[in-house]
This record gives C-alpha cells, structure tokens and sequence, in this order.
C-alpha cells in the first residue's frame, strides 16, 4: 500500500518515520514475489532495500545524480521512481531494463552493467557540475566486489583531490557473485570485524580509564600504532591517508543511521566514503543461506527457493567445465584464471579439485590477461574462461601482453553472441571482431557439443594464443556426425552441392542448418559450410568453393562490422573470385534485454528471414542484377 502511494505521490519524504520500516517490508515481499516470476538478480537486490531508502531521503531526484555500479542492485530505486508496472516485464523484449537506463527514467544519472564504472562516472558529474556552477549532490554506490576492478581503484586516486563533495557509499556484503577475493576485501572484512568488537573495545577503554595514571597512557598509545589494532579505533586508513574522509562503517539496515551519515557526509568539503555493511539476500532465507545462487536467477518457487525450469540439456559452460577437468587431469601444466566468474563460467569444479592451479583475480579482466601471459611466459598453460563483453576489458593486455609474445594461452569465451536478459552492456557481439583483427590469435567457434570438446583439448595444446567462443545456453545436439579432426585454420564441408554455400560461424549452426533444409525444400542448391576457424579464415575453401558456387552467404551472430564475413569479403574481393558474397550478422547497434530467440527476431537472424534473403540475393545473380541489391 506504501509502495502505491508512492507511486503515485512520487515521494518518499512525505511518509512517517515509522512508516519507512513497513515500506521496506513491502518492498522486500514485492520483488521476491517479482522475481520468482520473472527471474533477475535478486540477492543483492534485497541487501539494498533499507539504503535505497535512505537515499531517496537524502537526495532529490532527477535533480540530484545517483550512480548505480554495475546496476544490478537498482531495483529498490526503480520501484522508488515510479516504475512498478515494469516489474512485469522485467528484462523482457520491450519492458524495463534489468539496469539503470537513462532513456527509461531521468531519475537514472548513468548506464552501467560492467562493474567498477561509479566512481569515475561521478566524478565526471562532480566536474561537470563546478565546471558549470550547479549545485546537485553526486553519490556513487559501489560494492565490495566492483572494489576489486582497477577503474575503482583509478577513480579513487583522482577522487583524492577535488575540492567539492562527493560522496561514495561502499555497499560491503562481504561478496562478489560467489565469495569476494583479495586484499581489498580482507581490509573490509577487517573493519567489520573490528566493529564487532567495537562493543568489546568500549568495554576495554572503560576499564583501561579507570586505573589511575597509566590507563589513559595506554590508550593513547594503542591509538598511535600502526598495527591492525588501531583498526579498531580508526576504521577506513586507507581510505583516509589517501585524503578521502571514510565514515563507518554503518549498519546498511537501519535507515535513520544511514540517513544521518548521509547528511554527515554532505558537510564534507570533498570525496567521502560512507562504508555501509548489508546482508546480501537480506529477508528471504534461501538467498540469504545461497547468495551466490540467487545472485541472478531464473523464476523459482519462493516456499522452497527451488527453480522452477528443469536444468534441461548440457550448457556449453557445462561442456567447458567438464571437459576442462579431464585436460587438467592429465596435464598438471594447465592452470584455470576467472575473474570473479567461477560460477557462471564453469570453472567452480576445476576450483574444488585443482585449488592450487586455480586464481580467481577479482572483477579484474585486464589483469587476468597480462597475468595469464606471465603464467604463460613462465611456462605454464593459461586458461582464461571469461564472458565475451566482460574481455572488452582487457583489450589493450591481449594486444599488447599476450599476443604480440606469441603466448599460448587459451581464452575460453563464455556468453558470445546473443546473451538475452541483461541486454546491451552484457552481449557478446563484438568479440569476432575485435579479436580478428589482433596478429597471431587464433580465433575458433564450435558447431556443436562435441566440437566444443574437439575444440578445446585442440587449443590447449595449440602454441599460440587461441580464442575459443561460445554462447550462452543449451550446447547444440544436432550435427552429430560430423566430427573430422581439428586442424588449424581448415573449415569443415557439411553437405556439398552448387550455386549457393552457407558459410556459418560456430553457434549458427542450428539455424543455418534449418535454412539450408527450407532452401532444399523448395528446389535449392545449397552447400553448408562451417567455417571452425574464423581466424585464421580457409582461404583455400574460399577457391575451391568459388569454383562451383555463384553466391556465399556468411552468417554470424557478432556485429557485421570487423566480422567474418567481411574478412570472407575482404578476401573475395582481394582473390577476384568470381563469386557474390552476403554477409548476415548483427547491424551496427545495440541490442536491448529480451528473450534470445526474440531478439534473434528482431535483428533478421531467423531461418526464414535467411531463406528470404538468400531467394532474392540468388534472383537478383540470376537476372544479372546484383548491384541493385548492395
Ligand atoms: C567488468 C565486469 N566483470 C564481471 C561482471 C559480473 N559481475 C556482475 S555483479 C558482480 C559481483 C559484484 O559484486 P558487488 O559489487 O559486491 O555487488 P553485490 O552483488 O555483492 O551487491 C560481478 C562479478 C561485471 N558486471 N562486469
Ligand atoms: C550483473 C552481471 O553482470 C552478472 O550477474 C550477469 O547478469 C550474469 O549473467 P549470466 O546469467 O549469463 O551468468
Ligand atoms: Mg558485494
């Protein structure tokens, strides 16, 4: 009922102290009966109810800039800025975005979706702001696991010296997706062990006051060193040496508390940092008990947390994951690097069995790339699995670091191509491209779950850098037979016929199959073709096809810019090969959340709209009119 009247009155601050408590309830019952429906991140979601509250006190929106990182925990201020009908169509084609969008609310200062972005993009607001003589509040809220991201870290150290407030607030729930990593979270962690003695401490000072002459001595004494004891009386050094004021650590749950440091903060005359302690799944017991796995999930039952979709057929993660594993068994030089994605990539069984030649390095991609390279240069054999967007993050390190040496590392990108419900910031559609045009990588994509196999064990033991992308979702059971042996560089001839061949990229697979079938259907000649190597491409299948064949289609599901089927183009062109070329692929713009089928809908990557462009491509051949068509 609060959450309605809210909606409607579109403000906070006109509800009783009281009544803040009760809204939280509502708001916690409200997107866990949401999410169980629609699926969506829900663990950290819940952990930031009581602050969003607290914020939404604090600041005046659009007019002051709230910046969410990595967005996933925005939730609570959505619902807050009057989008509750959207909670239906949650991250579905066309309904609300699972992140903070600027074109869906004024009450969203930024985009965001990869991690460790808040600090700089505030800052940029802060400068913005003087630059210009406004006067709006800039908050930046930033978890313990984006706290691990190089960007924050670079961000802080330019925070250090404006001259005007700024505030960030540290969400600490002591996790990542799974477990949080490294020095920075062991620092938080003692901090918040520290204000768990705080109770323990007070005792201590007061019994020290009392004896006479030297009790006071020793305090001040205790206070001046710089062990970790004086953690205890002064939390947040590292923050304060730096020249940021750290307030905290506060309880994330109690809304007055956080509202009055919030105010306590806007007095600063610079950055500051409000560190705030939450309980990532606070409320609901199962996300509470597994955050990890409720951190992003499908629809579930909420008496029991249990999923309600069936767990259906192996994931290309799944096959990763296992066929990592028997590599690993057998070849003690592999080692396995995530960067704070063991679940989602599949590396958590490799983890259990292999801890020693296993790194979770933080949300810190670039740094995985180069680390990978030292292990690589050293002697090891380096397998990053890394989601295909999250790598646009270590760009520069595979340029620079890993392949101009040549190193043999093997980058396992998970989540390539059409992603789905995360929507822009998260799908894989550039990796083809940006990866094509590096010297010395391999790039490779499987047809199947068993040239994934194939595939992997090749690259592992291949002696160069090597990328091996694959989709999110179900592995691809058809086209079973098939299964001559990787070699590199060559594509592999699936049927062999005349006039038309279409060439696909690895998980396009399915589709091109089911459009070269409608083509047989109405009278067709039609070659299929998978290409394997989408770098280095099989020029000489190139000639040997262009012999017999008038049209080649290319079909990926990465943007057409820098894709392979401009490198098929490139090389047509360049051969003077007698033969047209189409290339099918994403166009050159985002694509938004949605169902992946849906959005493969959207952006002509169905075997029915193939079909229709291949007809009219071939007619246009035929009556000697191809140049109308490009
Ligand atoms: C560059 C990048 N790498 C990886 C991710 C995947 N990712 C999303 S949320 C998350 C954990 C963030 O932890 P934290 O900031 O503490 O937020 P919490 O979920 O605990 O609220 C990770 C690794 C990402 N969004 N961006
Ligand atoms: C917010 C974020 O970046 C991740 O939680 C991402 O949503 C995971 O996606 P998958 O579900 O594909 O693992
Ligand atoms: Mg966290």
């Amino acid at each position: 009922m609060l959450l309605e009247k809210i909606q409607k009155e579109n403000d906070i601050k006109k509800l009783k102290p009281e009544e803040l408590k009760l809204l939280a309830d509502e708001i916690r019952e409200f997107l866990i009966e949401k999410i169980s429906r629609t699926g969506g991140h829900l663990a950290s979601n819940l952990g930031v109810i009581e602050l969003t509250i607290a914020l939404h006190l604090f600041l005046d929106f659009p007019h002051d800039k709230l910046i969410w990182d990595v967005g996933h925990q925005s939730y609570t201020h959505k619902l807050l800025t009057g989008r509750q009908a959207g909670f239906d169509e949650l991250r579905k084609y066309g309904g609300m975005s699972g992140f903070p969008k600027r074109k869906e609310s004024a009450c969203d200062a930024f985009d965001t979706g990869h991690s460790s972005t808040s600090i700089s993009a505030g800052l940029g607001y802060v400068a913005a702001r003087e630059l210009q003589g406004e006067k709006y509040k800039v908050v930046s809220v930033i978890g313990d696991g984006a706290m691990t991201g190089g960007m924050a870290y670079e961000a802080l150290n330019n925070a250090s010296r404006i001259k005007s407030n700024f505030i960030i607030v540290l969400n600490d729930n002591n996790m990542s997706i799974s477990e949080n990593v490294g020095g920075m979270s062991s620092y938080l962690d003692g901090i918040r062990t520290a204000q768990a003695y705080t109770e323990l401490k007070k005792g201590v000072e007061d019994t020290l006051r009392k004896i006479p002459g030297t009790g006071e001595k020793i305090i001040q004494q205790v206070k001046k060193t710089k062990s970790g004891i004086k953690q205890l009386f002064v939390p947040g050094m590292f923050f304060e040496d730096m020249g940021i004021t750290y307030l905290g650590p506060v309880d994330g749950h109690d809304i007055r508390k956080l509202y009055r440091t919030f105010c306590e903060a806007k007095r600063v005359d610079h950055a500051v940092l409000v560190h705030v302690l939450t309980k990532k799944g606070k409320g609901y017991t199962p996300a509470e008990e597994d955050p990890a796995r409720f951190h992003g999930t499908g629809p579930f039952e909420i008496e029991t947390g249990k999923a309600k979709e069936d767990k259906g057929k192996d994931t290309y993660t799944e096959v990763f994951s296992k066929v990592f594993l028997d590599i690993a068994r057998h070849n003690e030089k592999v080692v396995g690097i995530t960067a704070a994605m063991a679940d989602g990539t599949g590396l958590v069984r490799f983890a259990k069995k292999y801890p020693q030649r296993y790194f979770d390095v933080g949300i810190a991609e670039g740094h995985a790339v180069t680390f990978a390279a030292g292990l690589a240069a050293g002697g090891m054999k380096p397998v990053f699995a890394v989601y295909s967007s999250f790598l646009q993050r270590g760009y520069d390190q595979l340029i620079h670091d890993a392949c101009l040496q040549n190193l043999p590392i093997v980058f396992a990108i998970d989540r390539a191509g059409l992603v789905g419900s995360d929507g822009e910031t998260h799908q894989g559609l550039f990796d083809l491209s940006y990866l094509s045009m590096i010297p010395n990588l391999v790039v490779m994509s499987p047809k199947n779950r068993w040239e994934m196999a194939d595939m992997l064990r090749f690259a592992v033991e291949l002696d160069a850098p090597v990328a091996l992308r694959y989709p999110r979702g179900e592995a691809y059971e058809g086209l079973e037979k098939f299964r001559a042996p990787i070699v590199l560089g060559k594509s592999e001839i699936l049927y062999e016929e005349e006039s038309i061949a279409l060439i696909f990229a690895g998980h396009m697979a399915s589709v091109a199959e089911k459009a070269r079938r409608k083509l047989k259907e109405i009278g067709y000649s039609c070659s299929l073709v998978n290409a394997r190597f989408v770098k280095p491409v099989d020029t000489q299948m190139l000639e040997y096809l262009a012999q017999d064949h008038s049209l080649f289609v290319t079909l990926e599901e990465n943007v057409l810019s820098g894709g392979f089927g401009e490198q098929v183009l490139a090389y047509v062109t360049k051969a003077k090969l007698n033969v047209k070329v189409r290339t099918i692929g994403i166009p050159d713009e985002y694509v938004e959340h949605g169902n992946v089928e849906v959005l493969r809908r959207e952006v002509g990557l169905t075997p029915e709209v193939i079909v229709k462009q291949i007809i009219t491509d071939y007619a246009a051949i035929v009556e000697g009119e191809w140049e109308k068509t490009v």
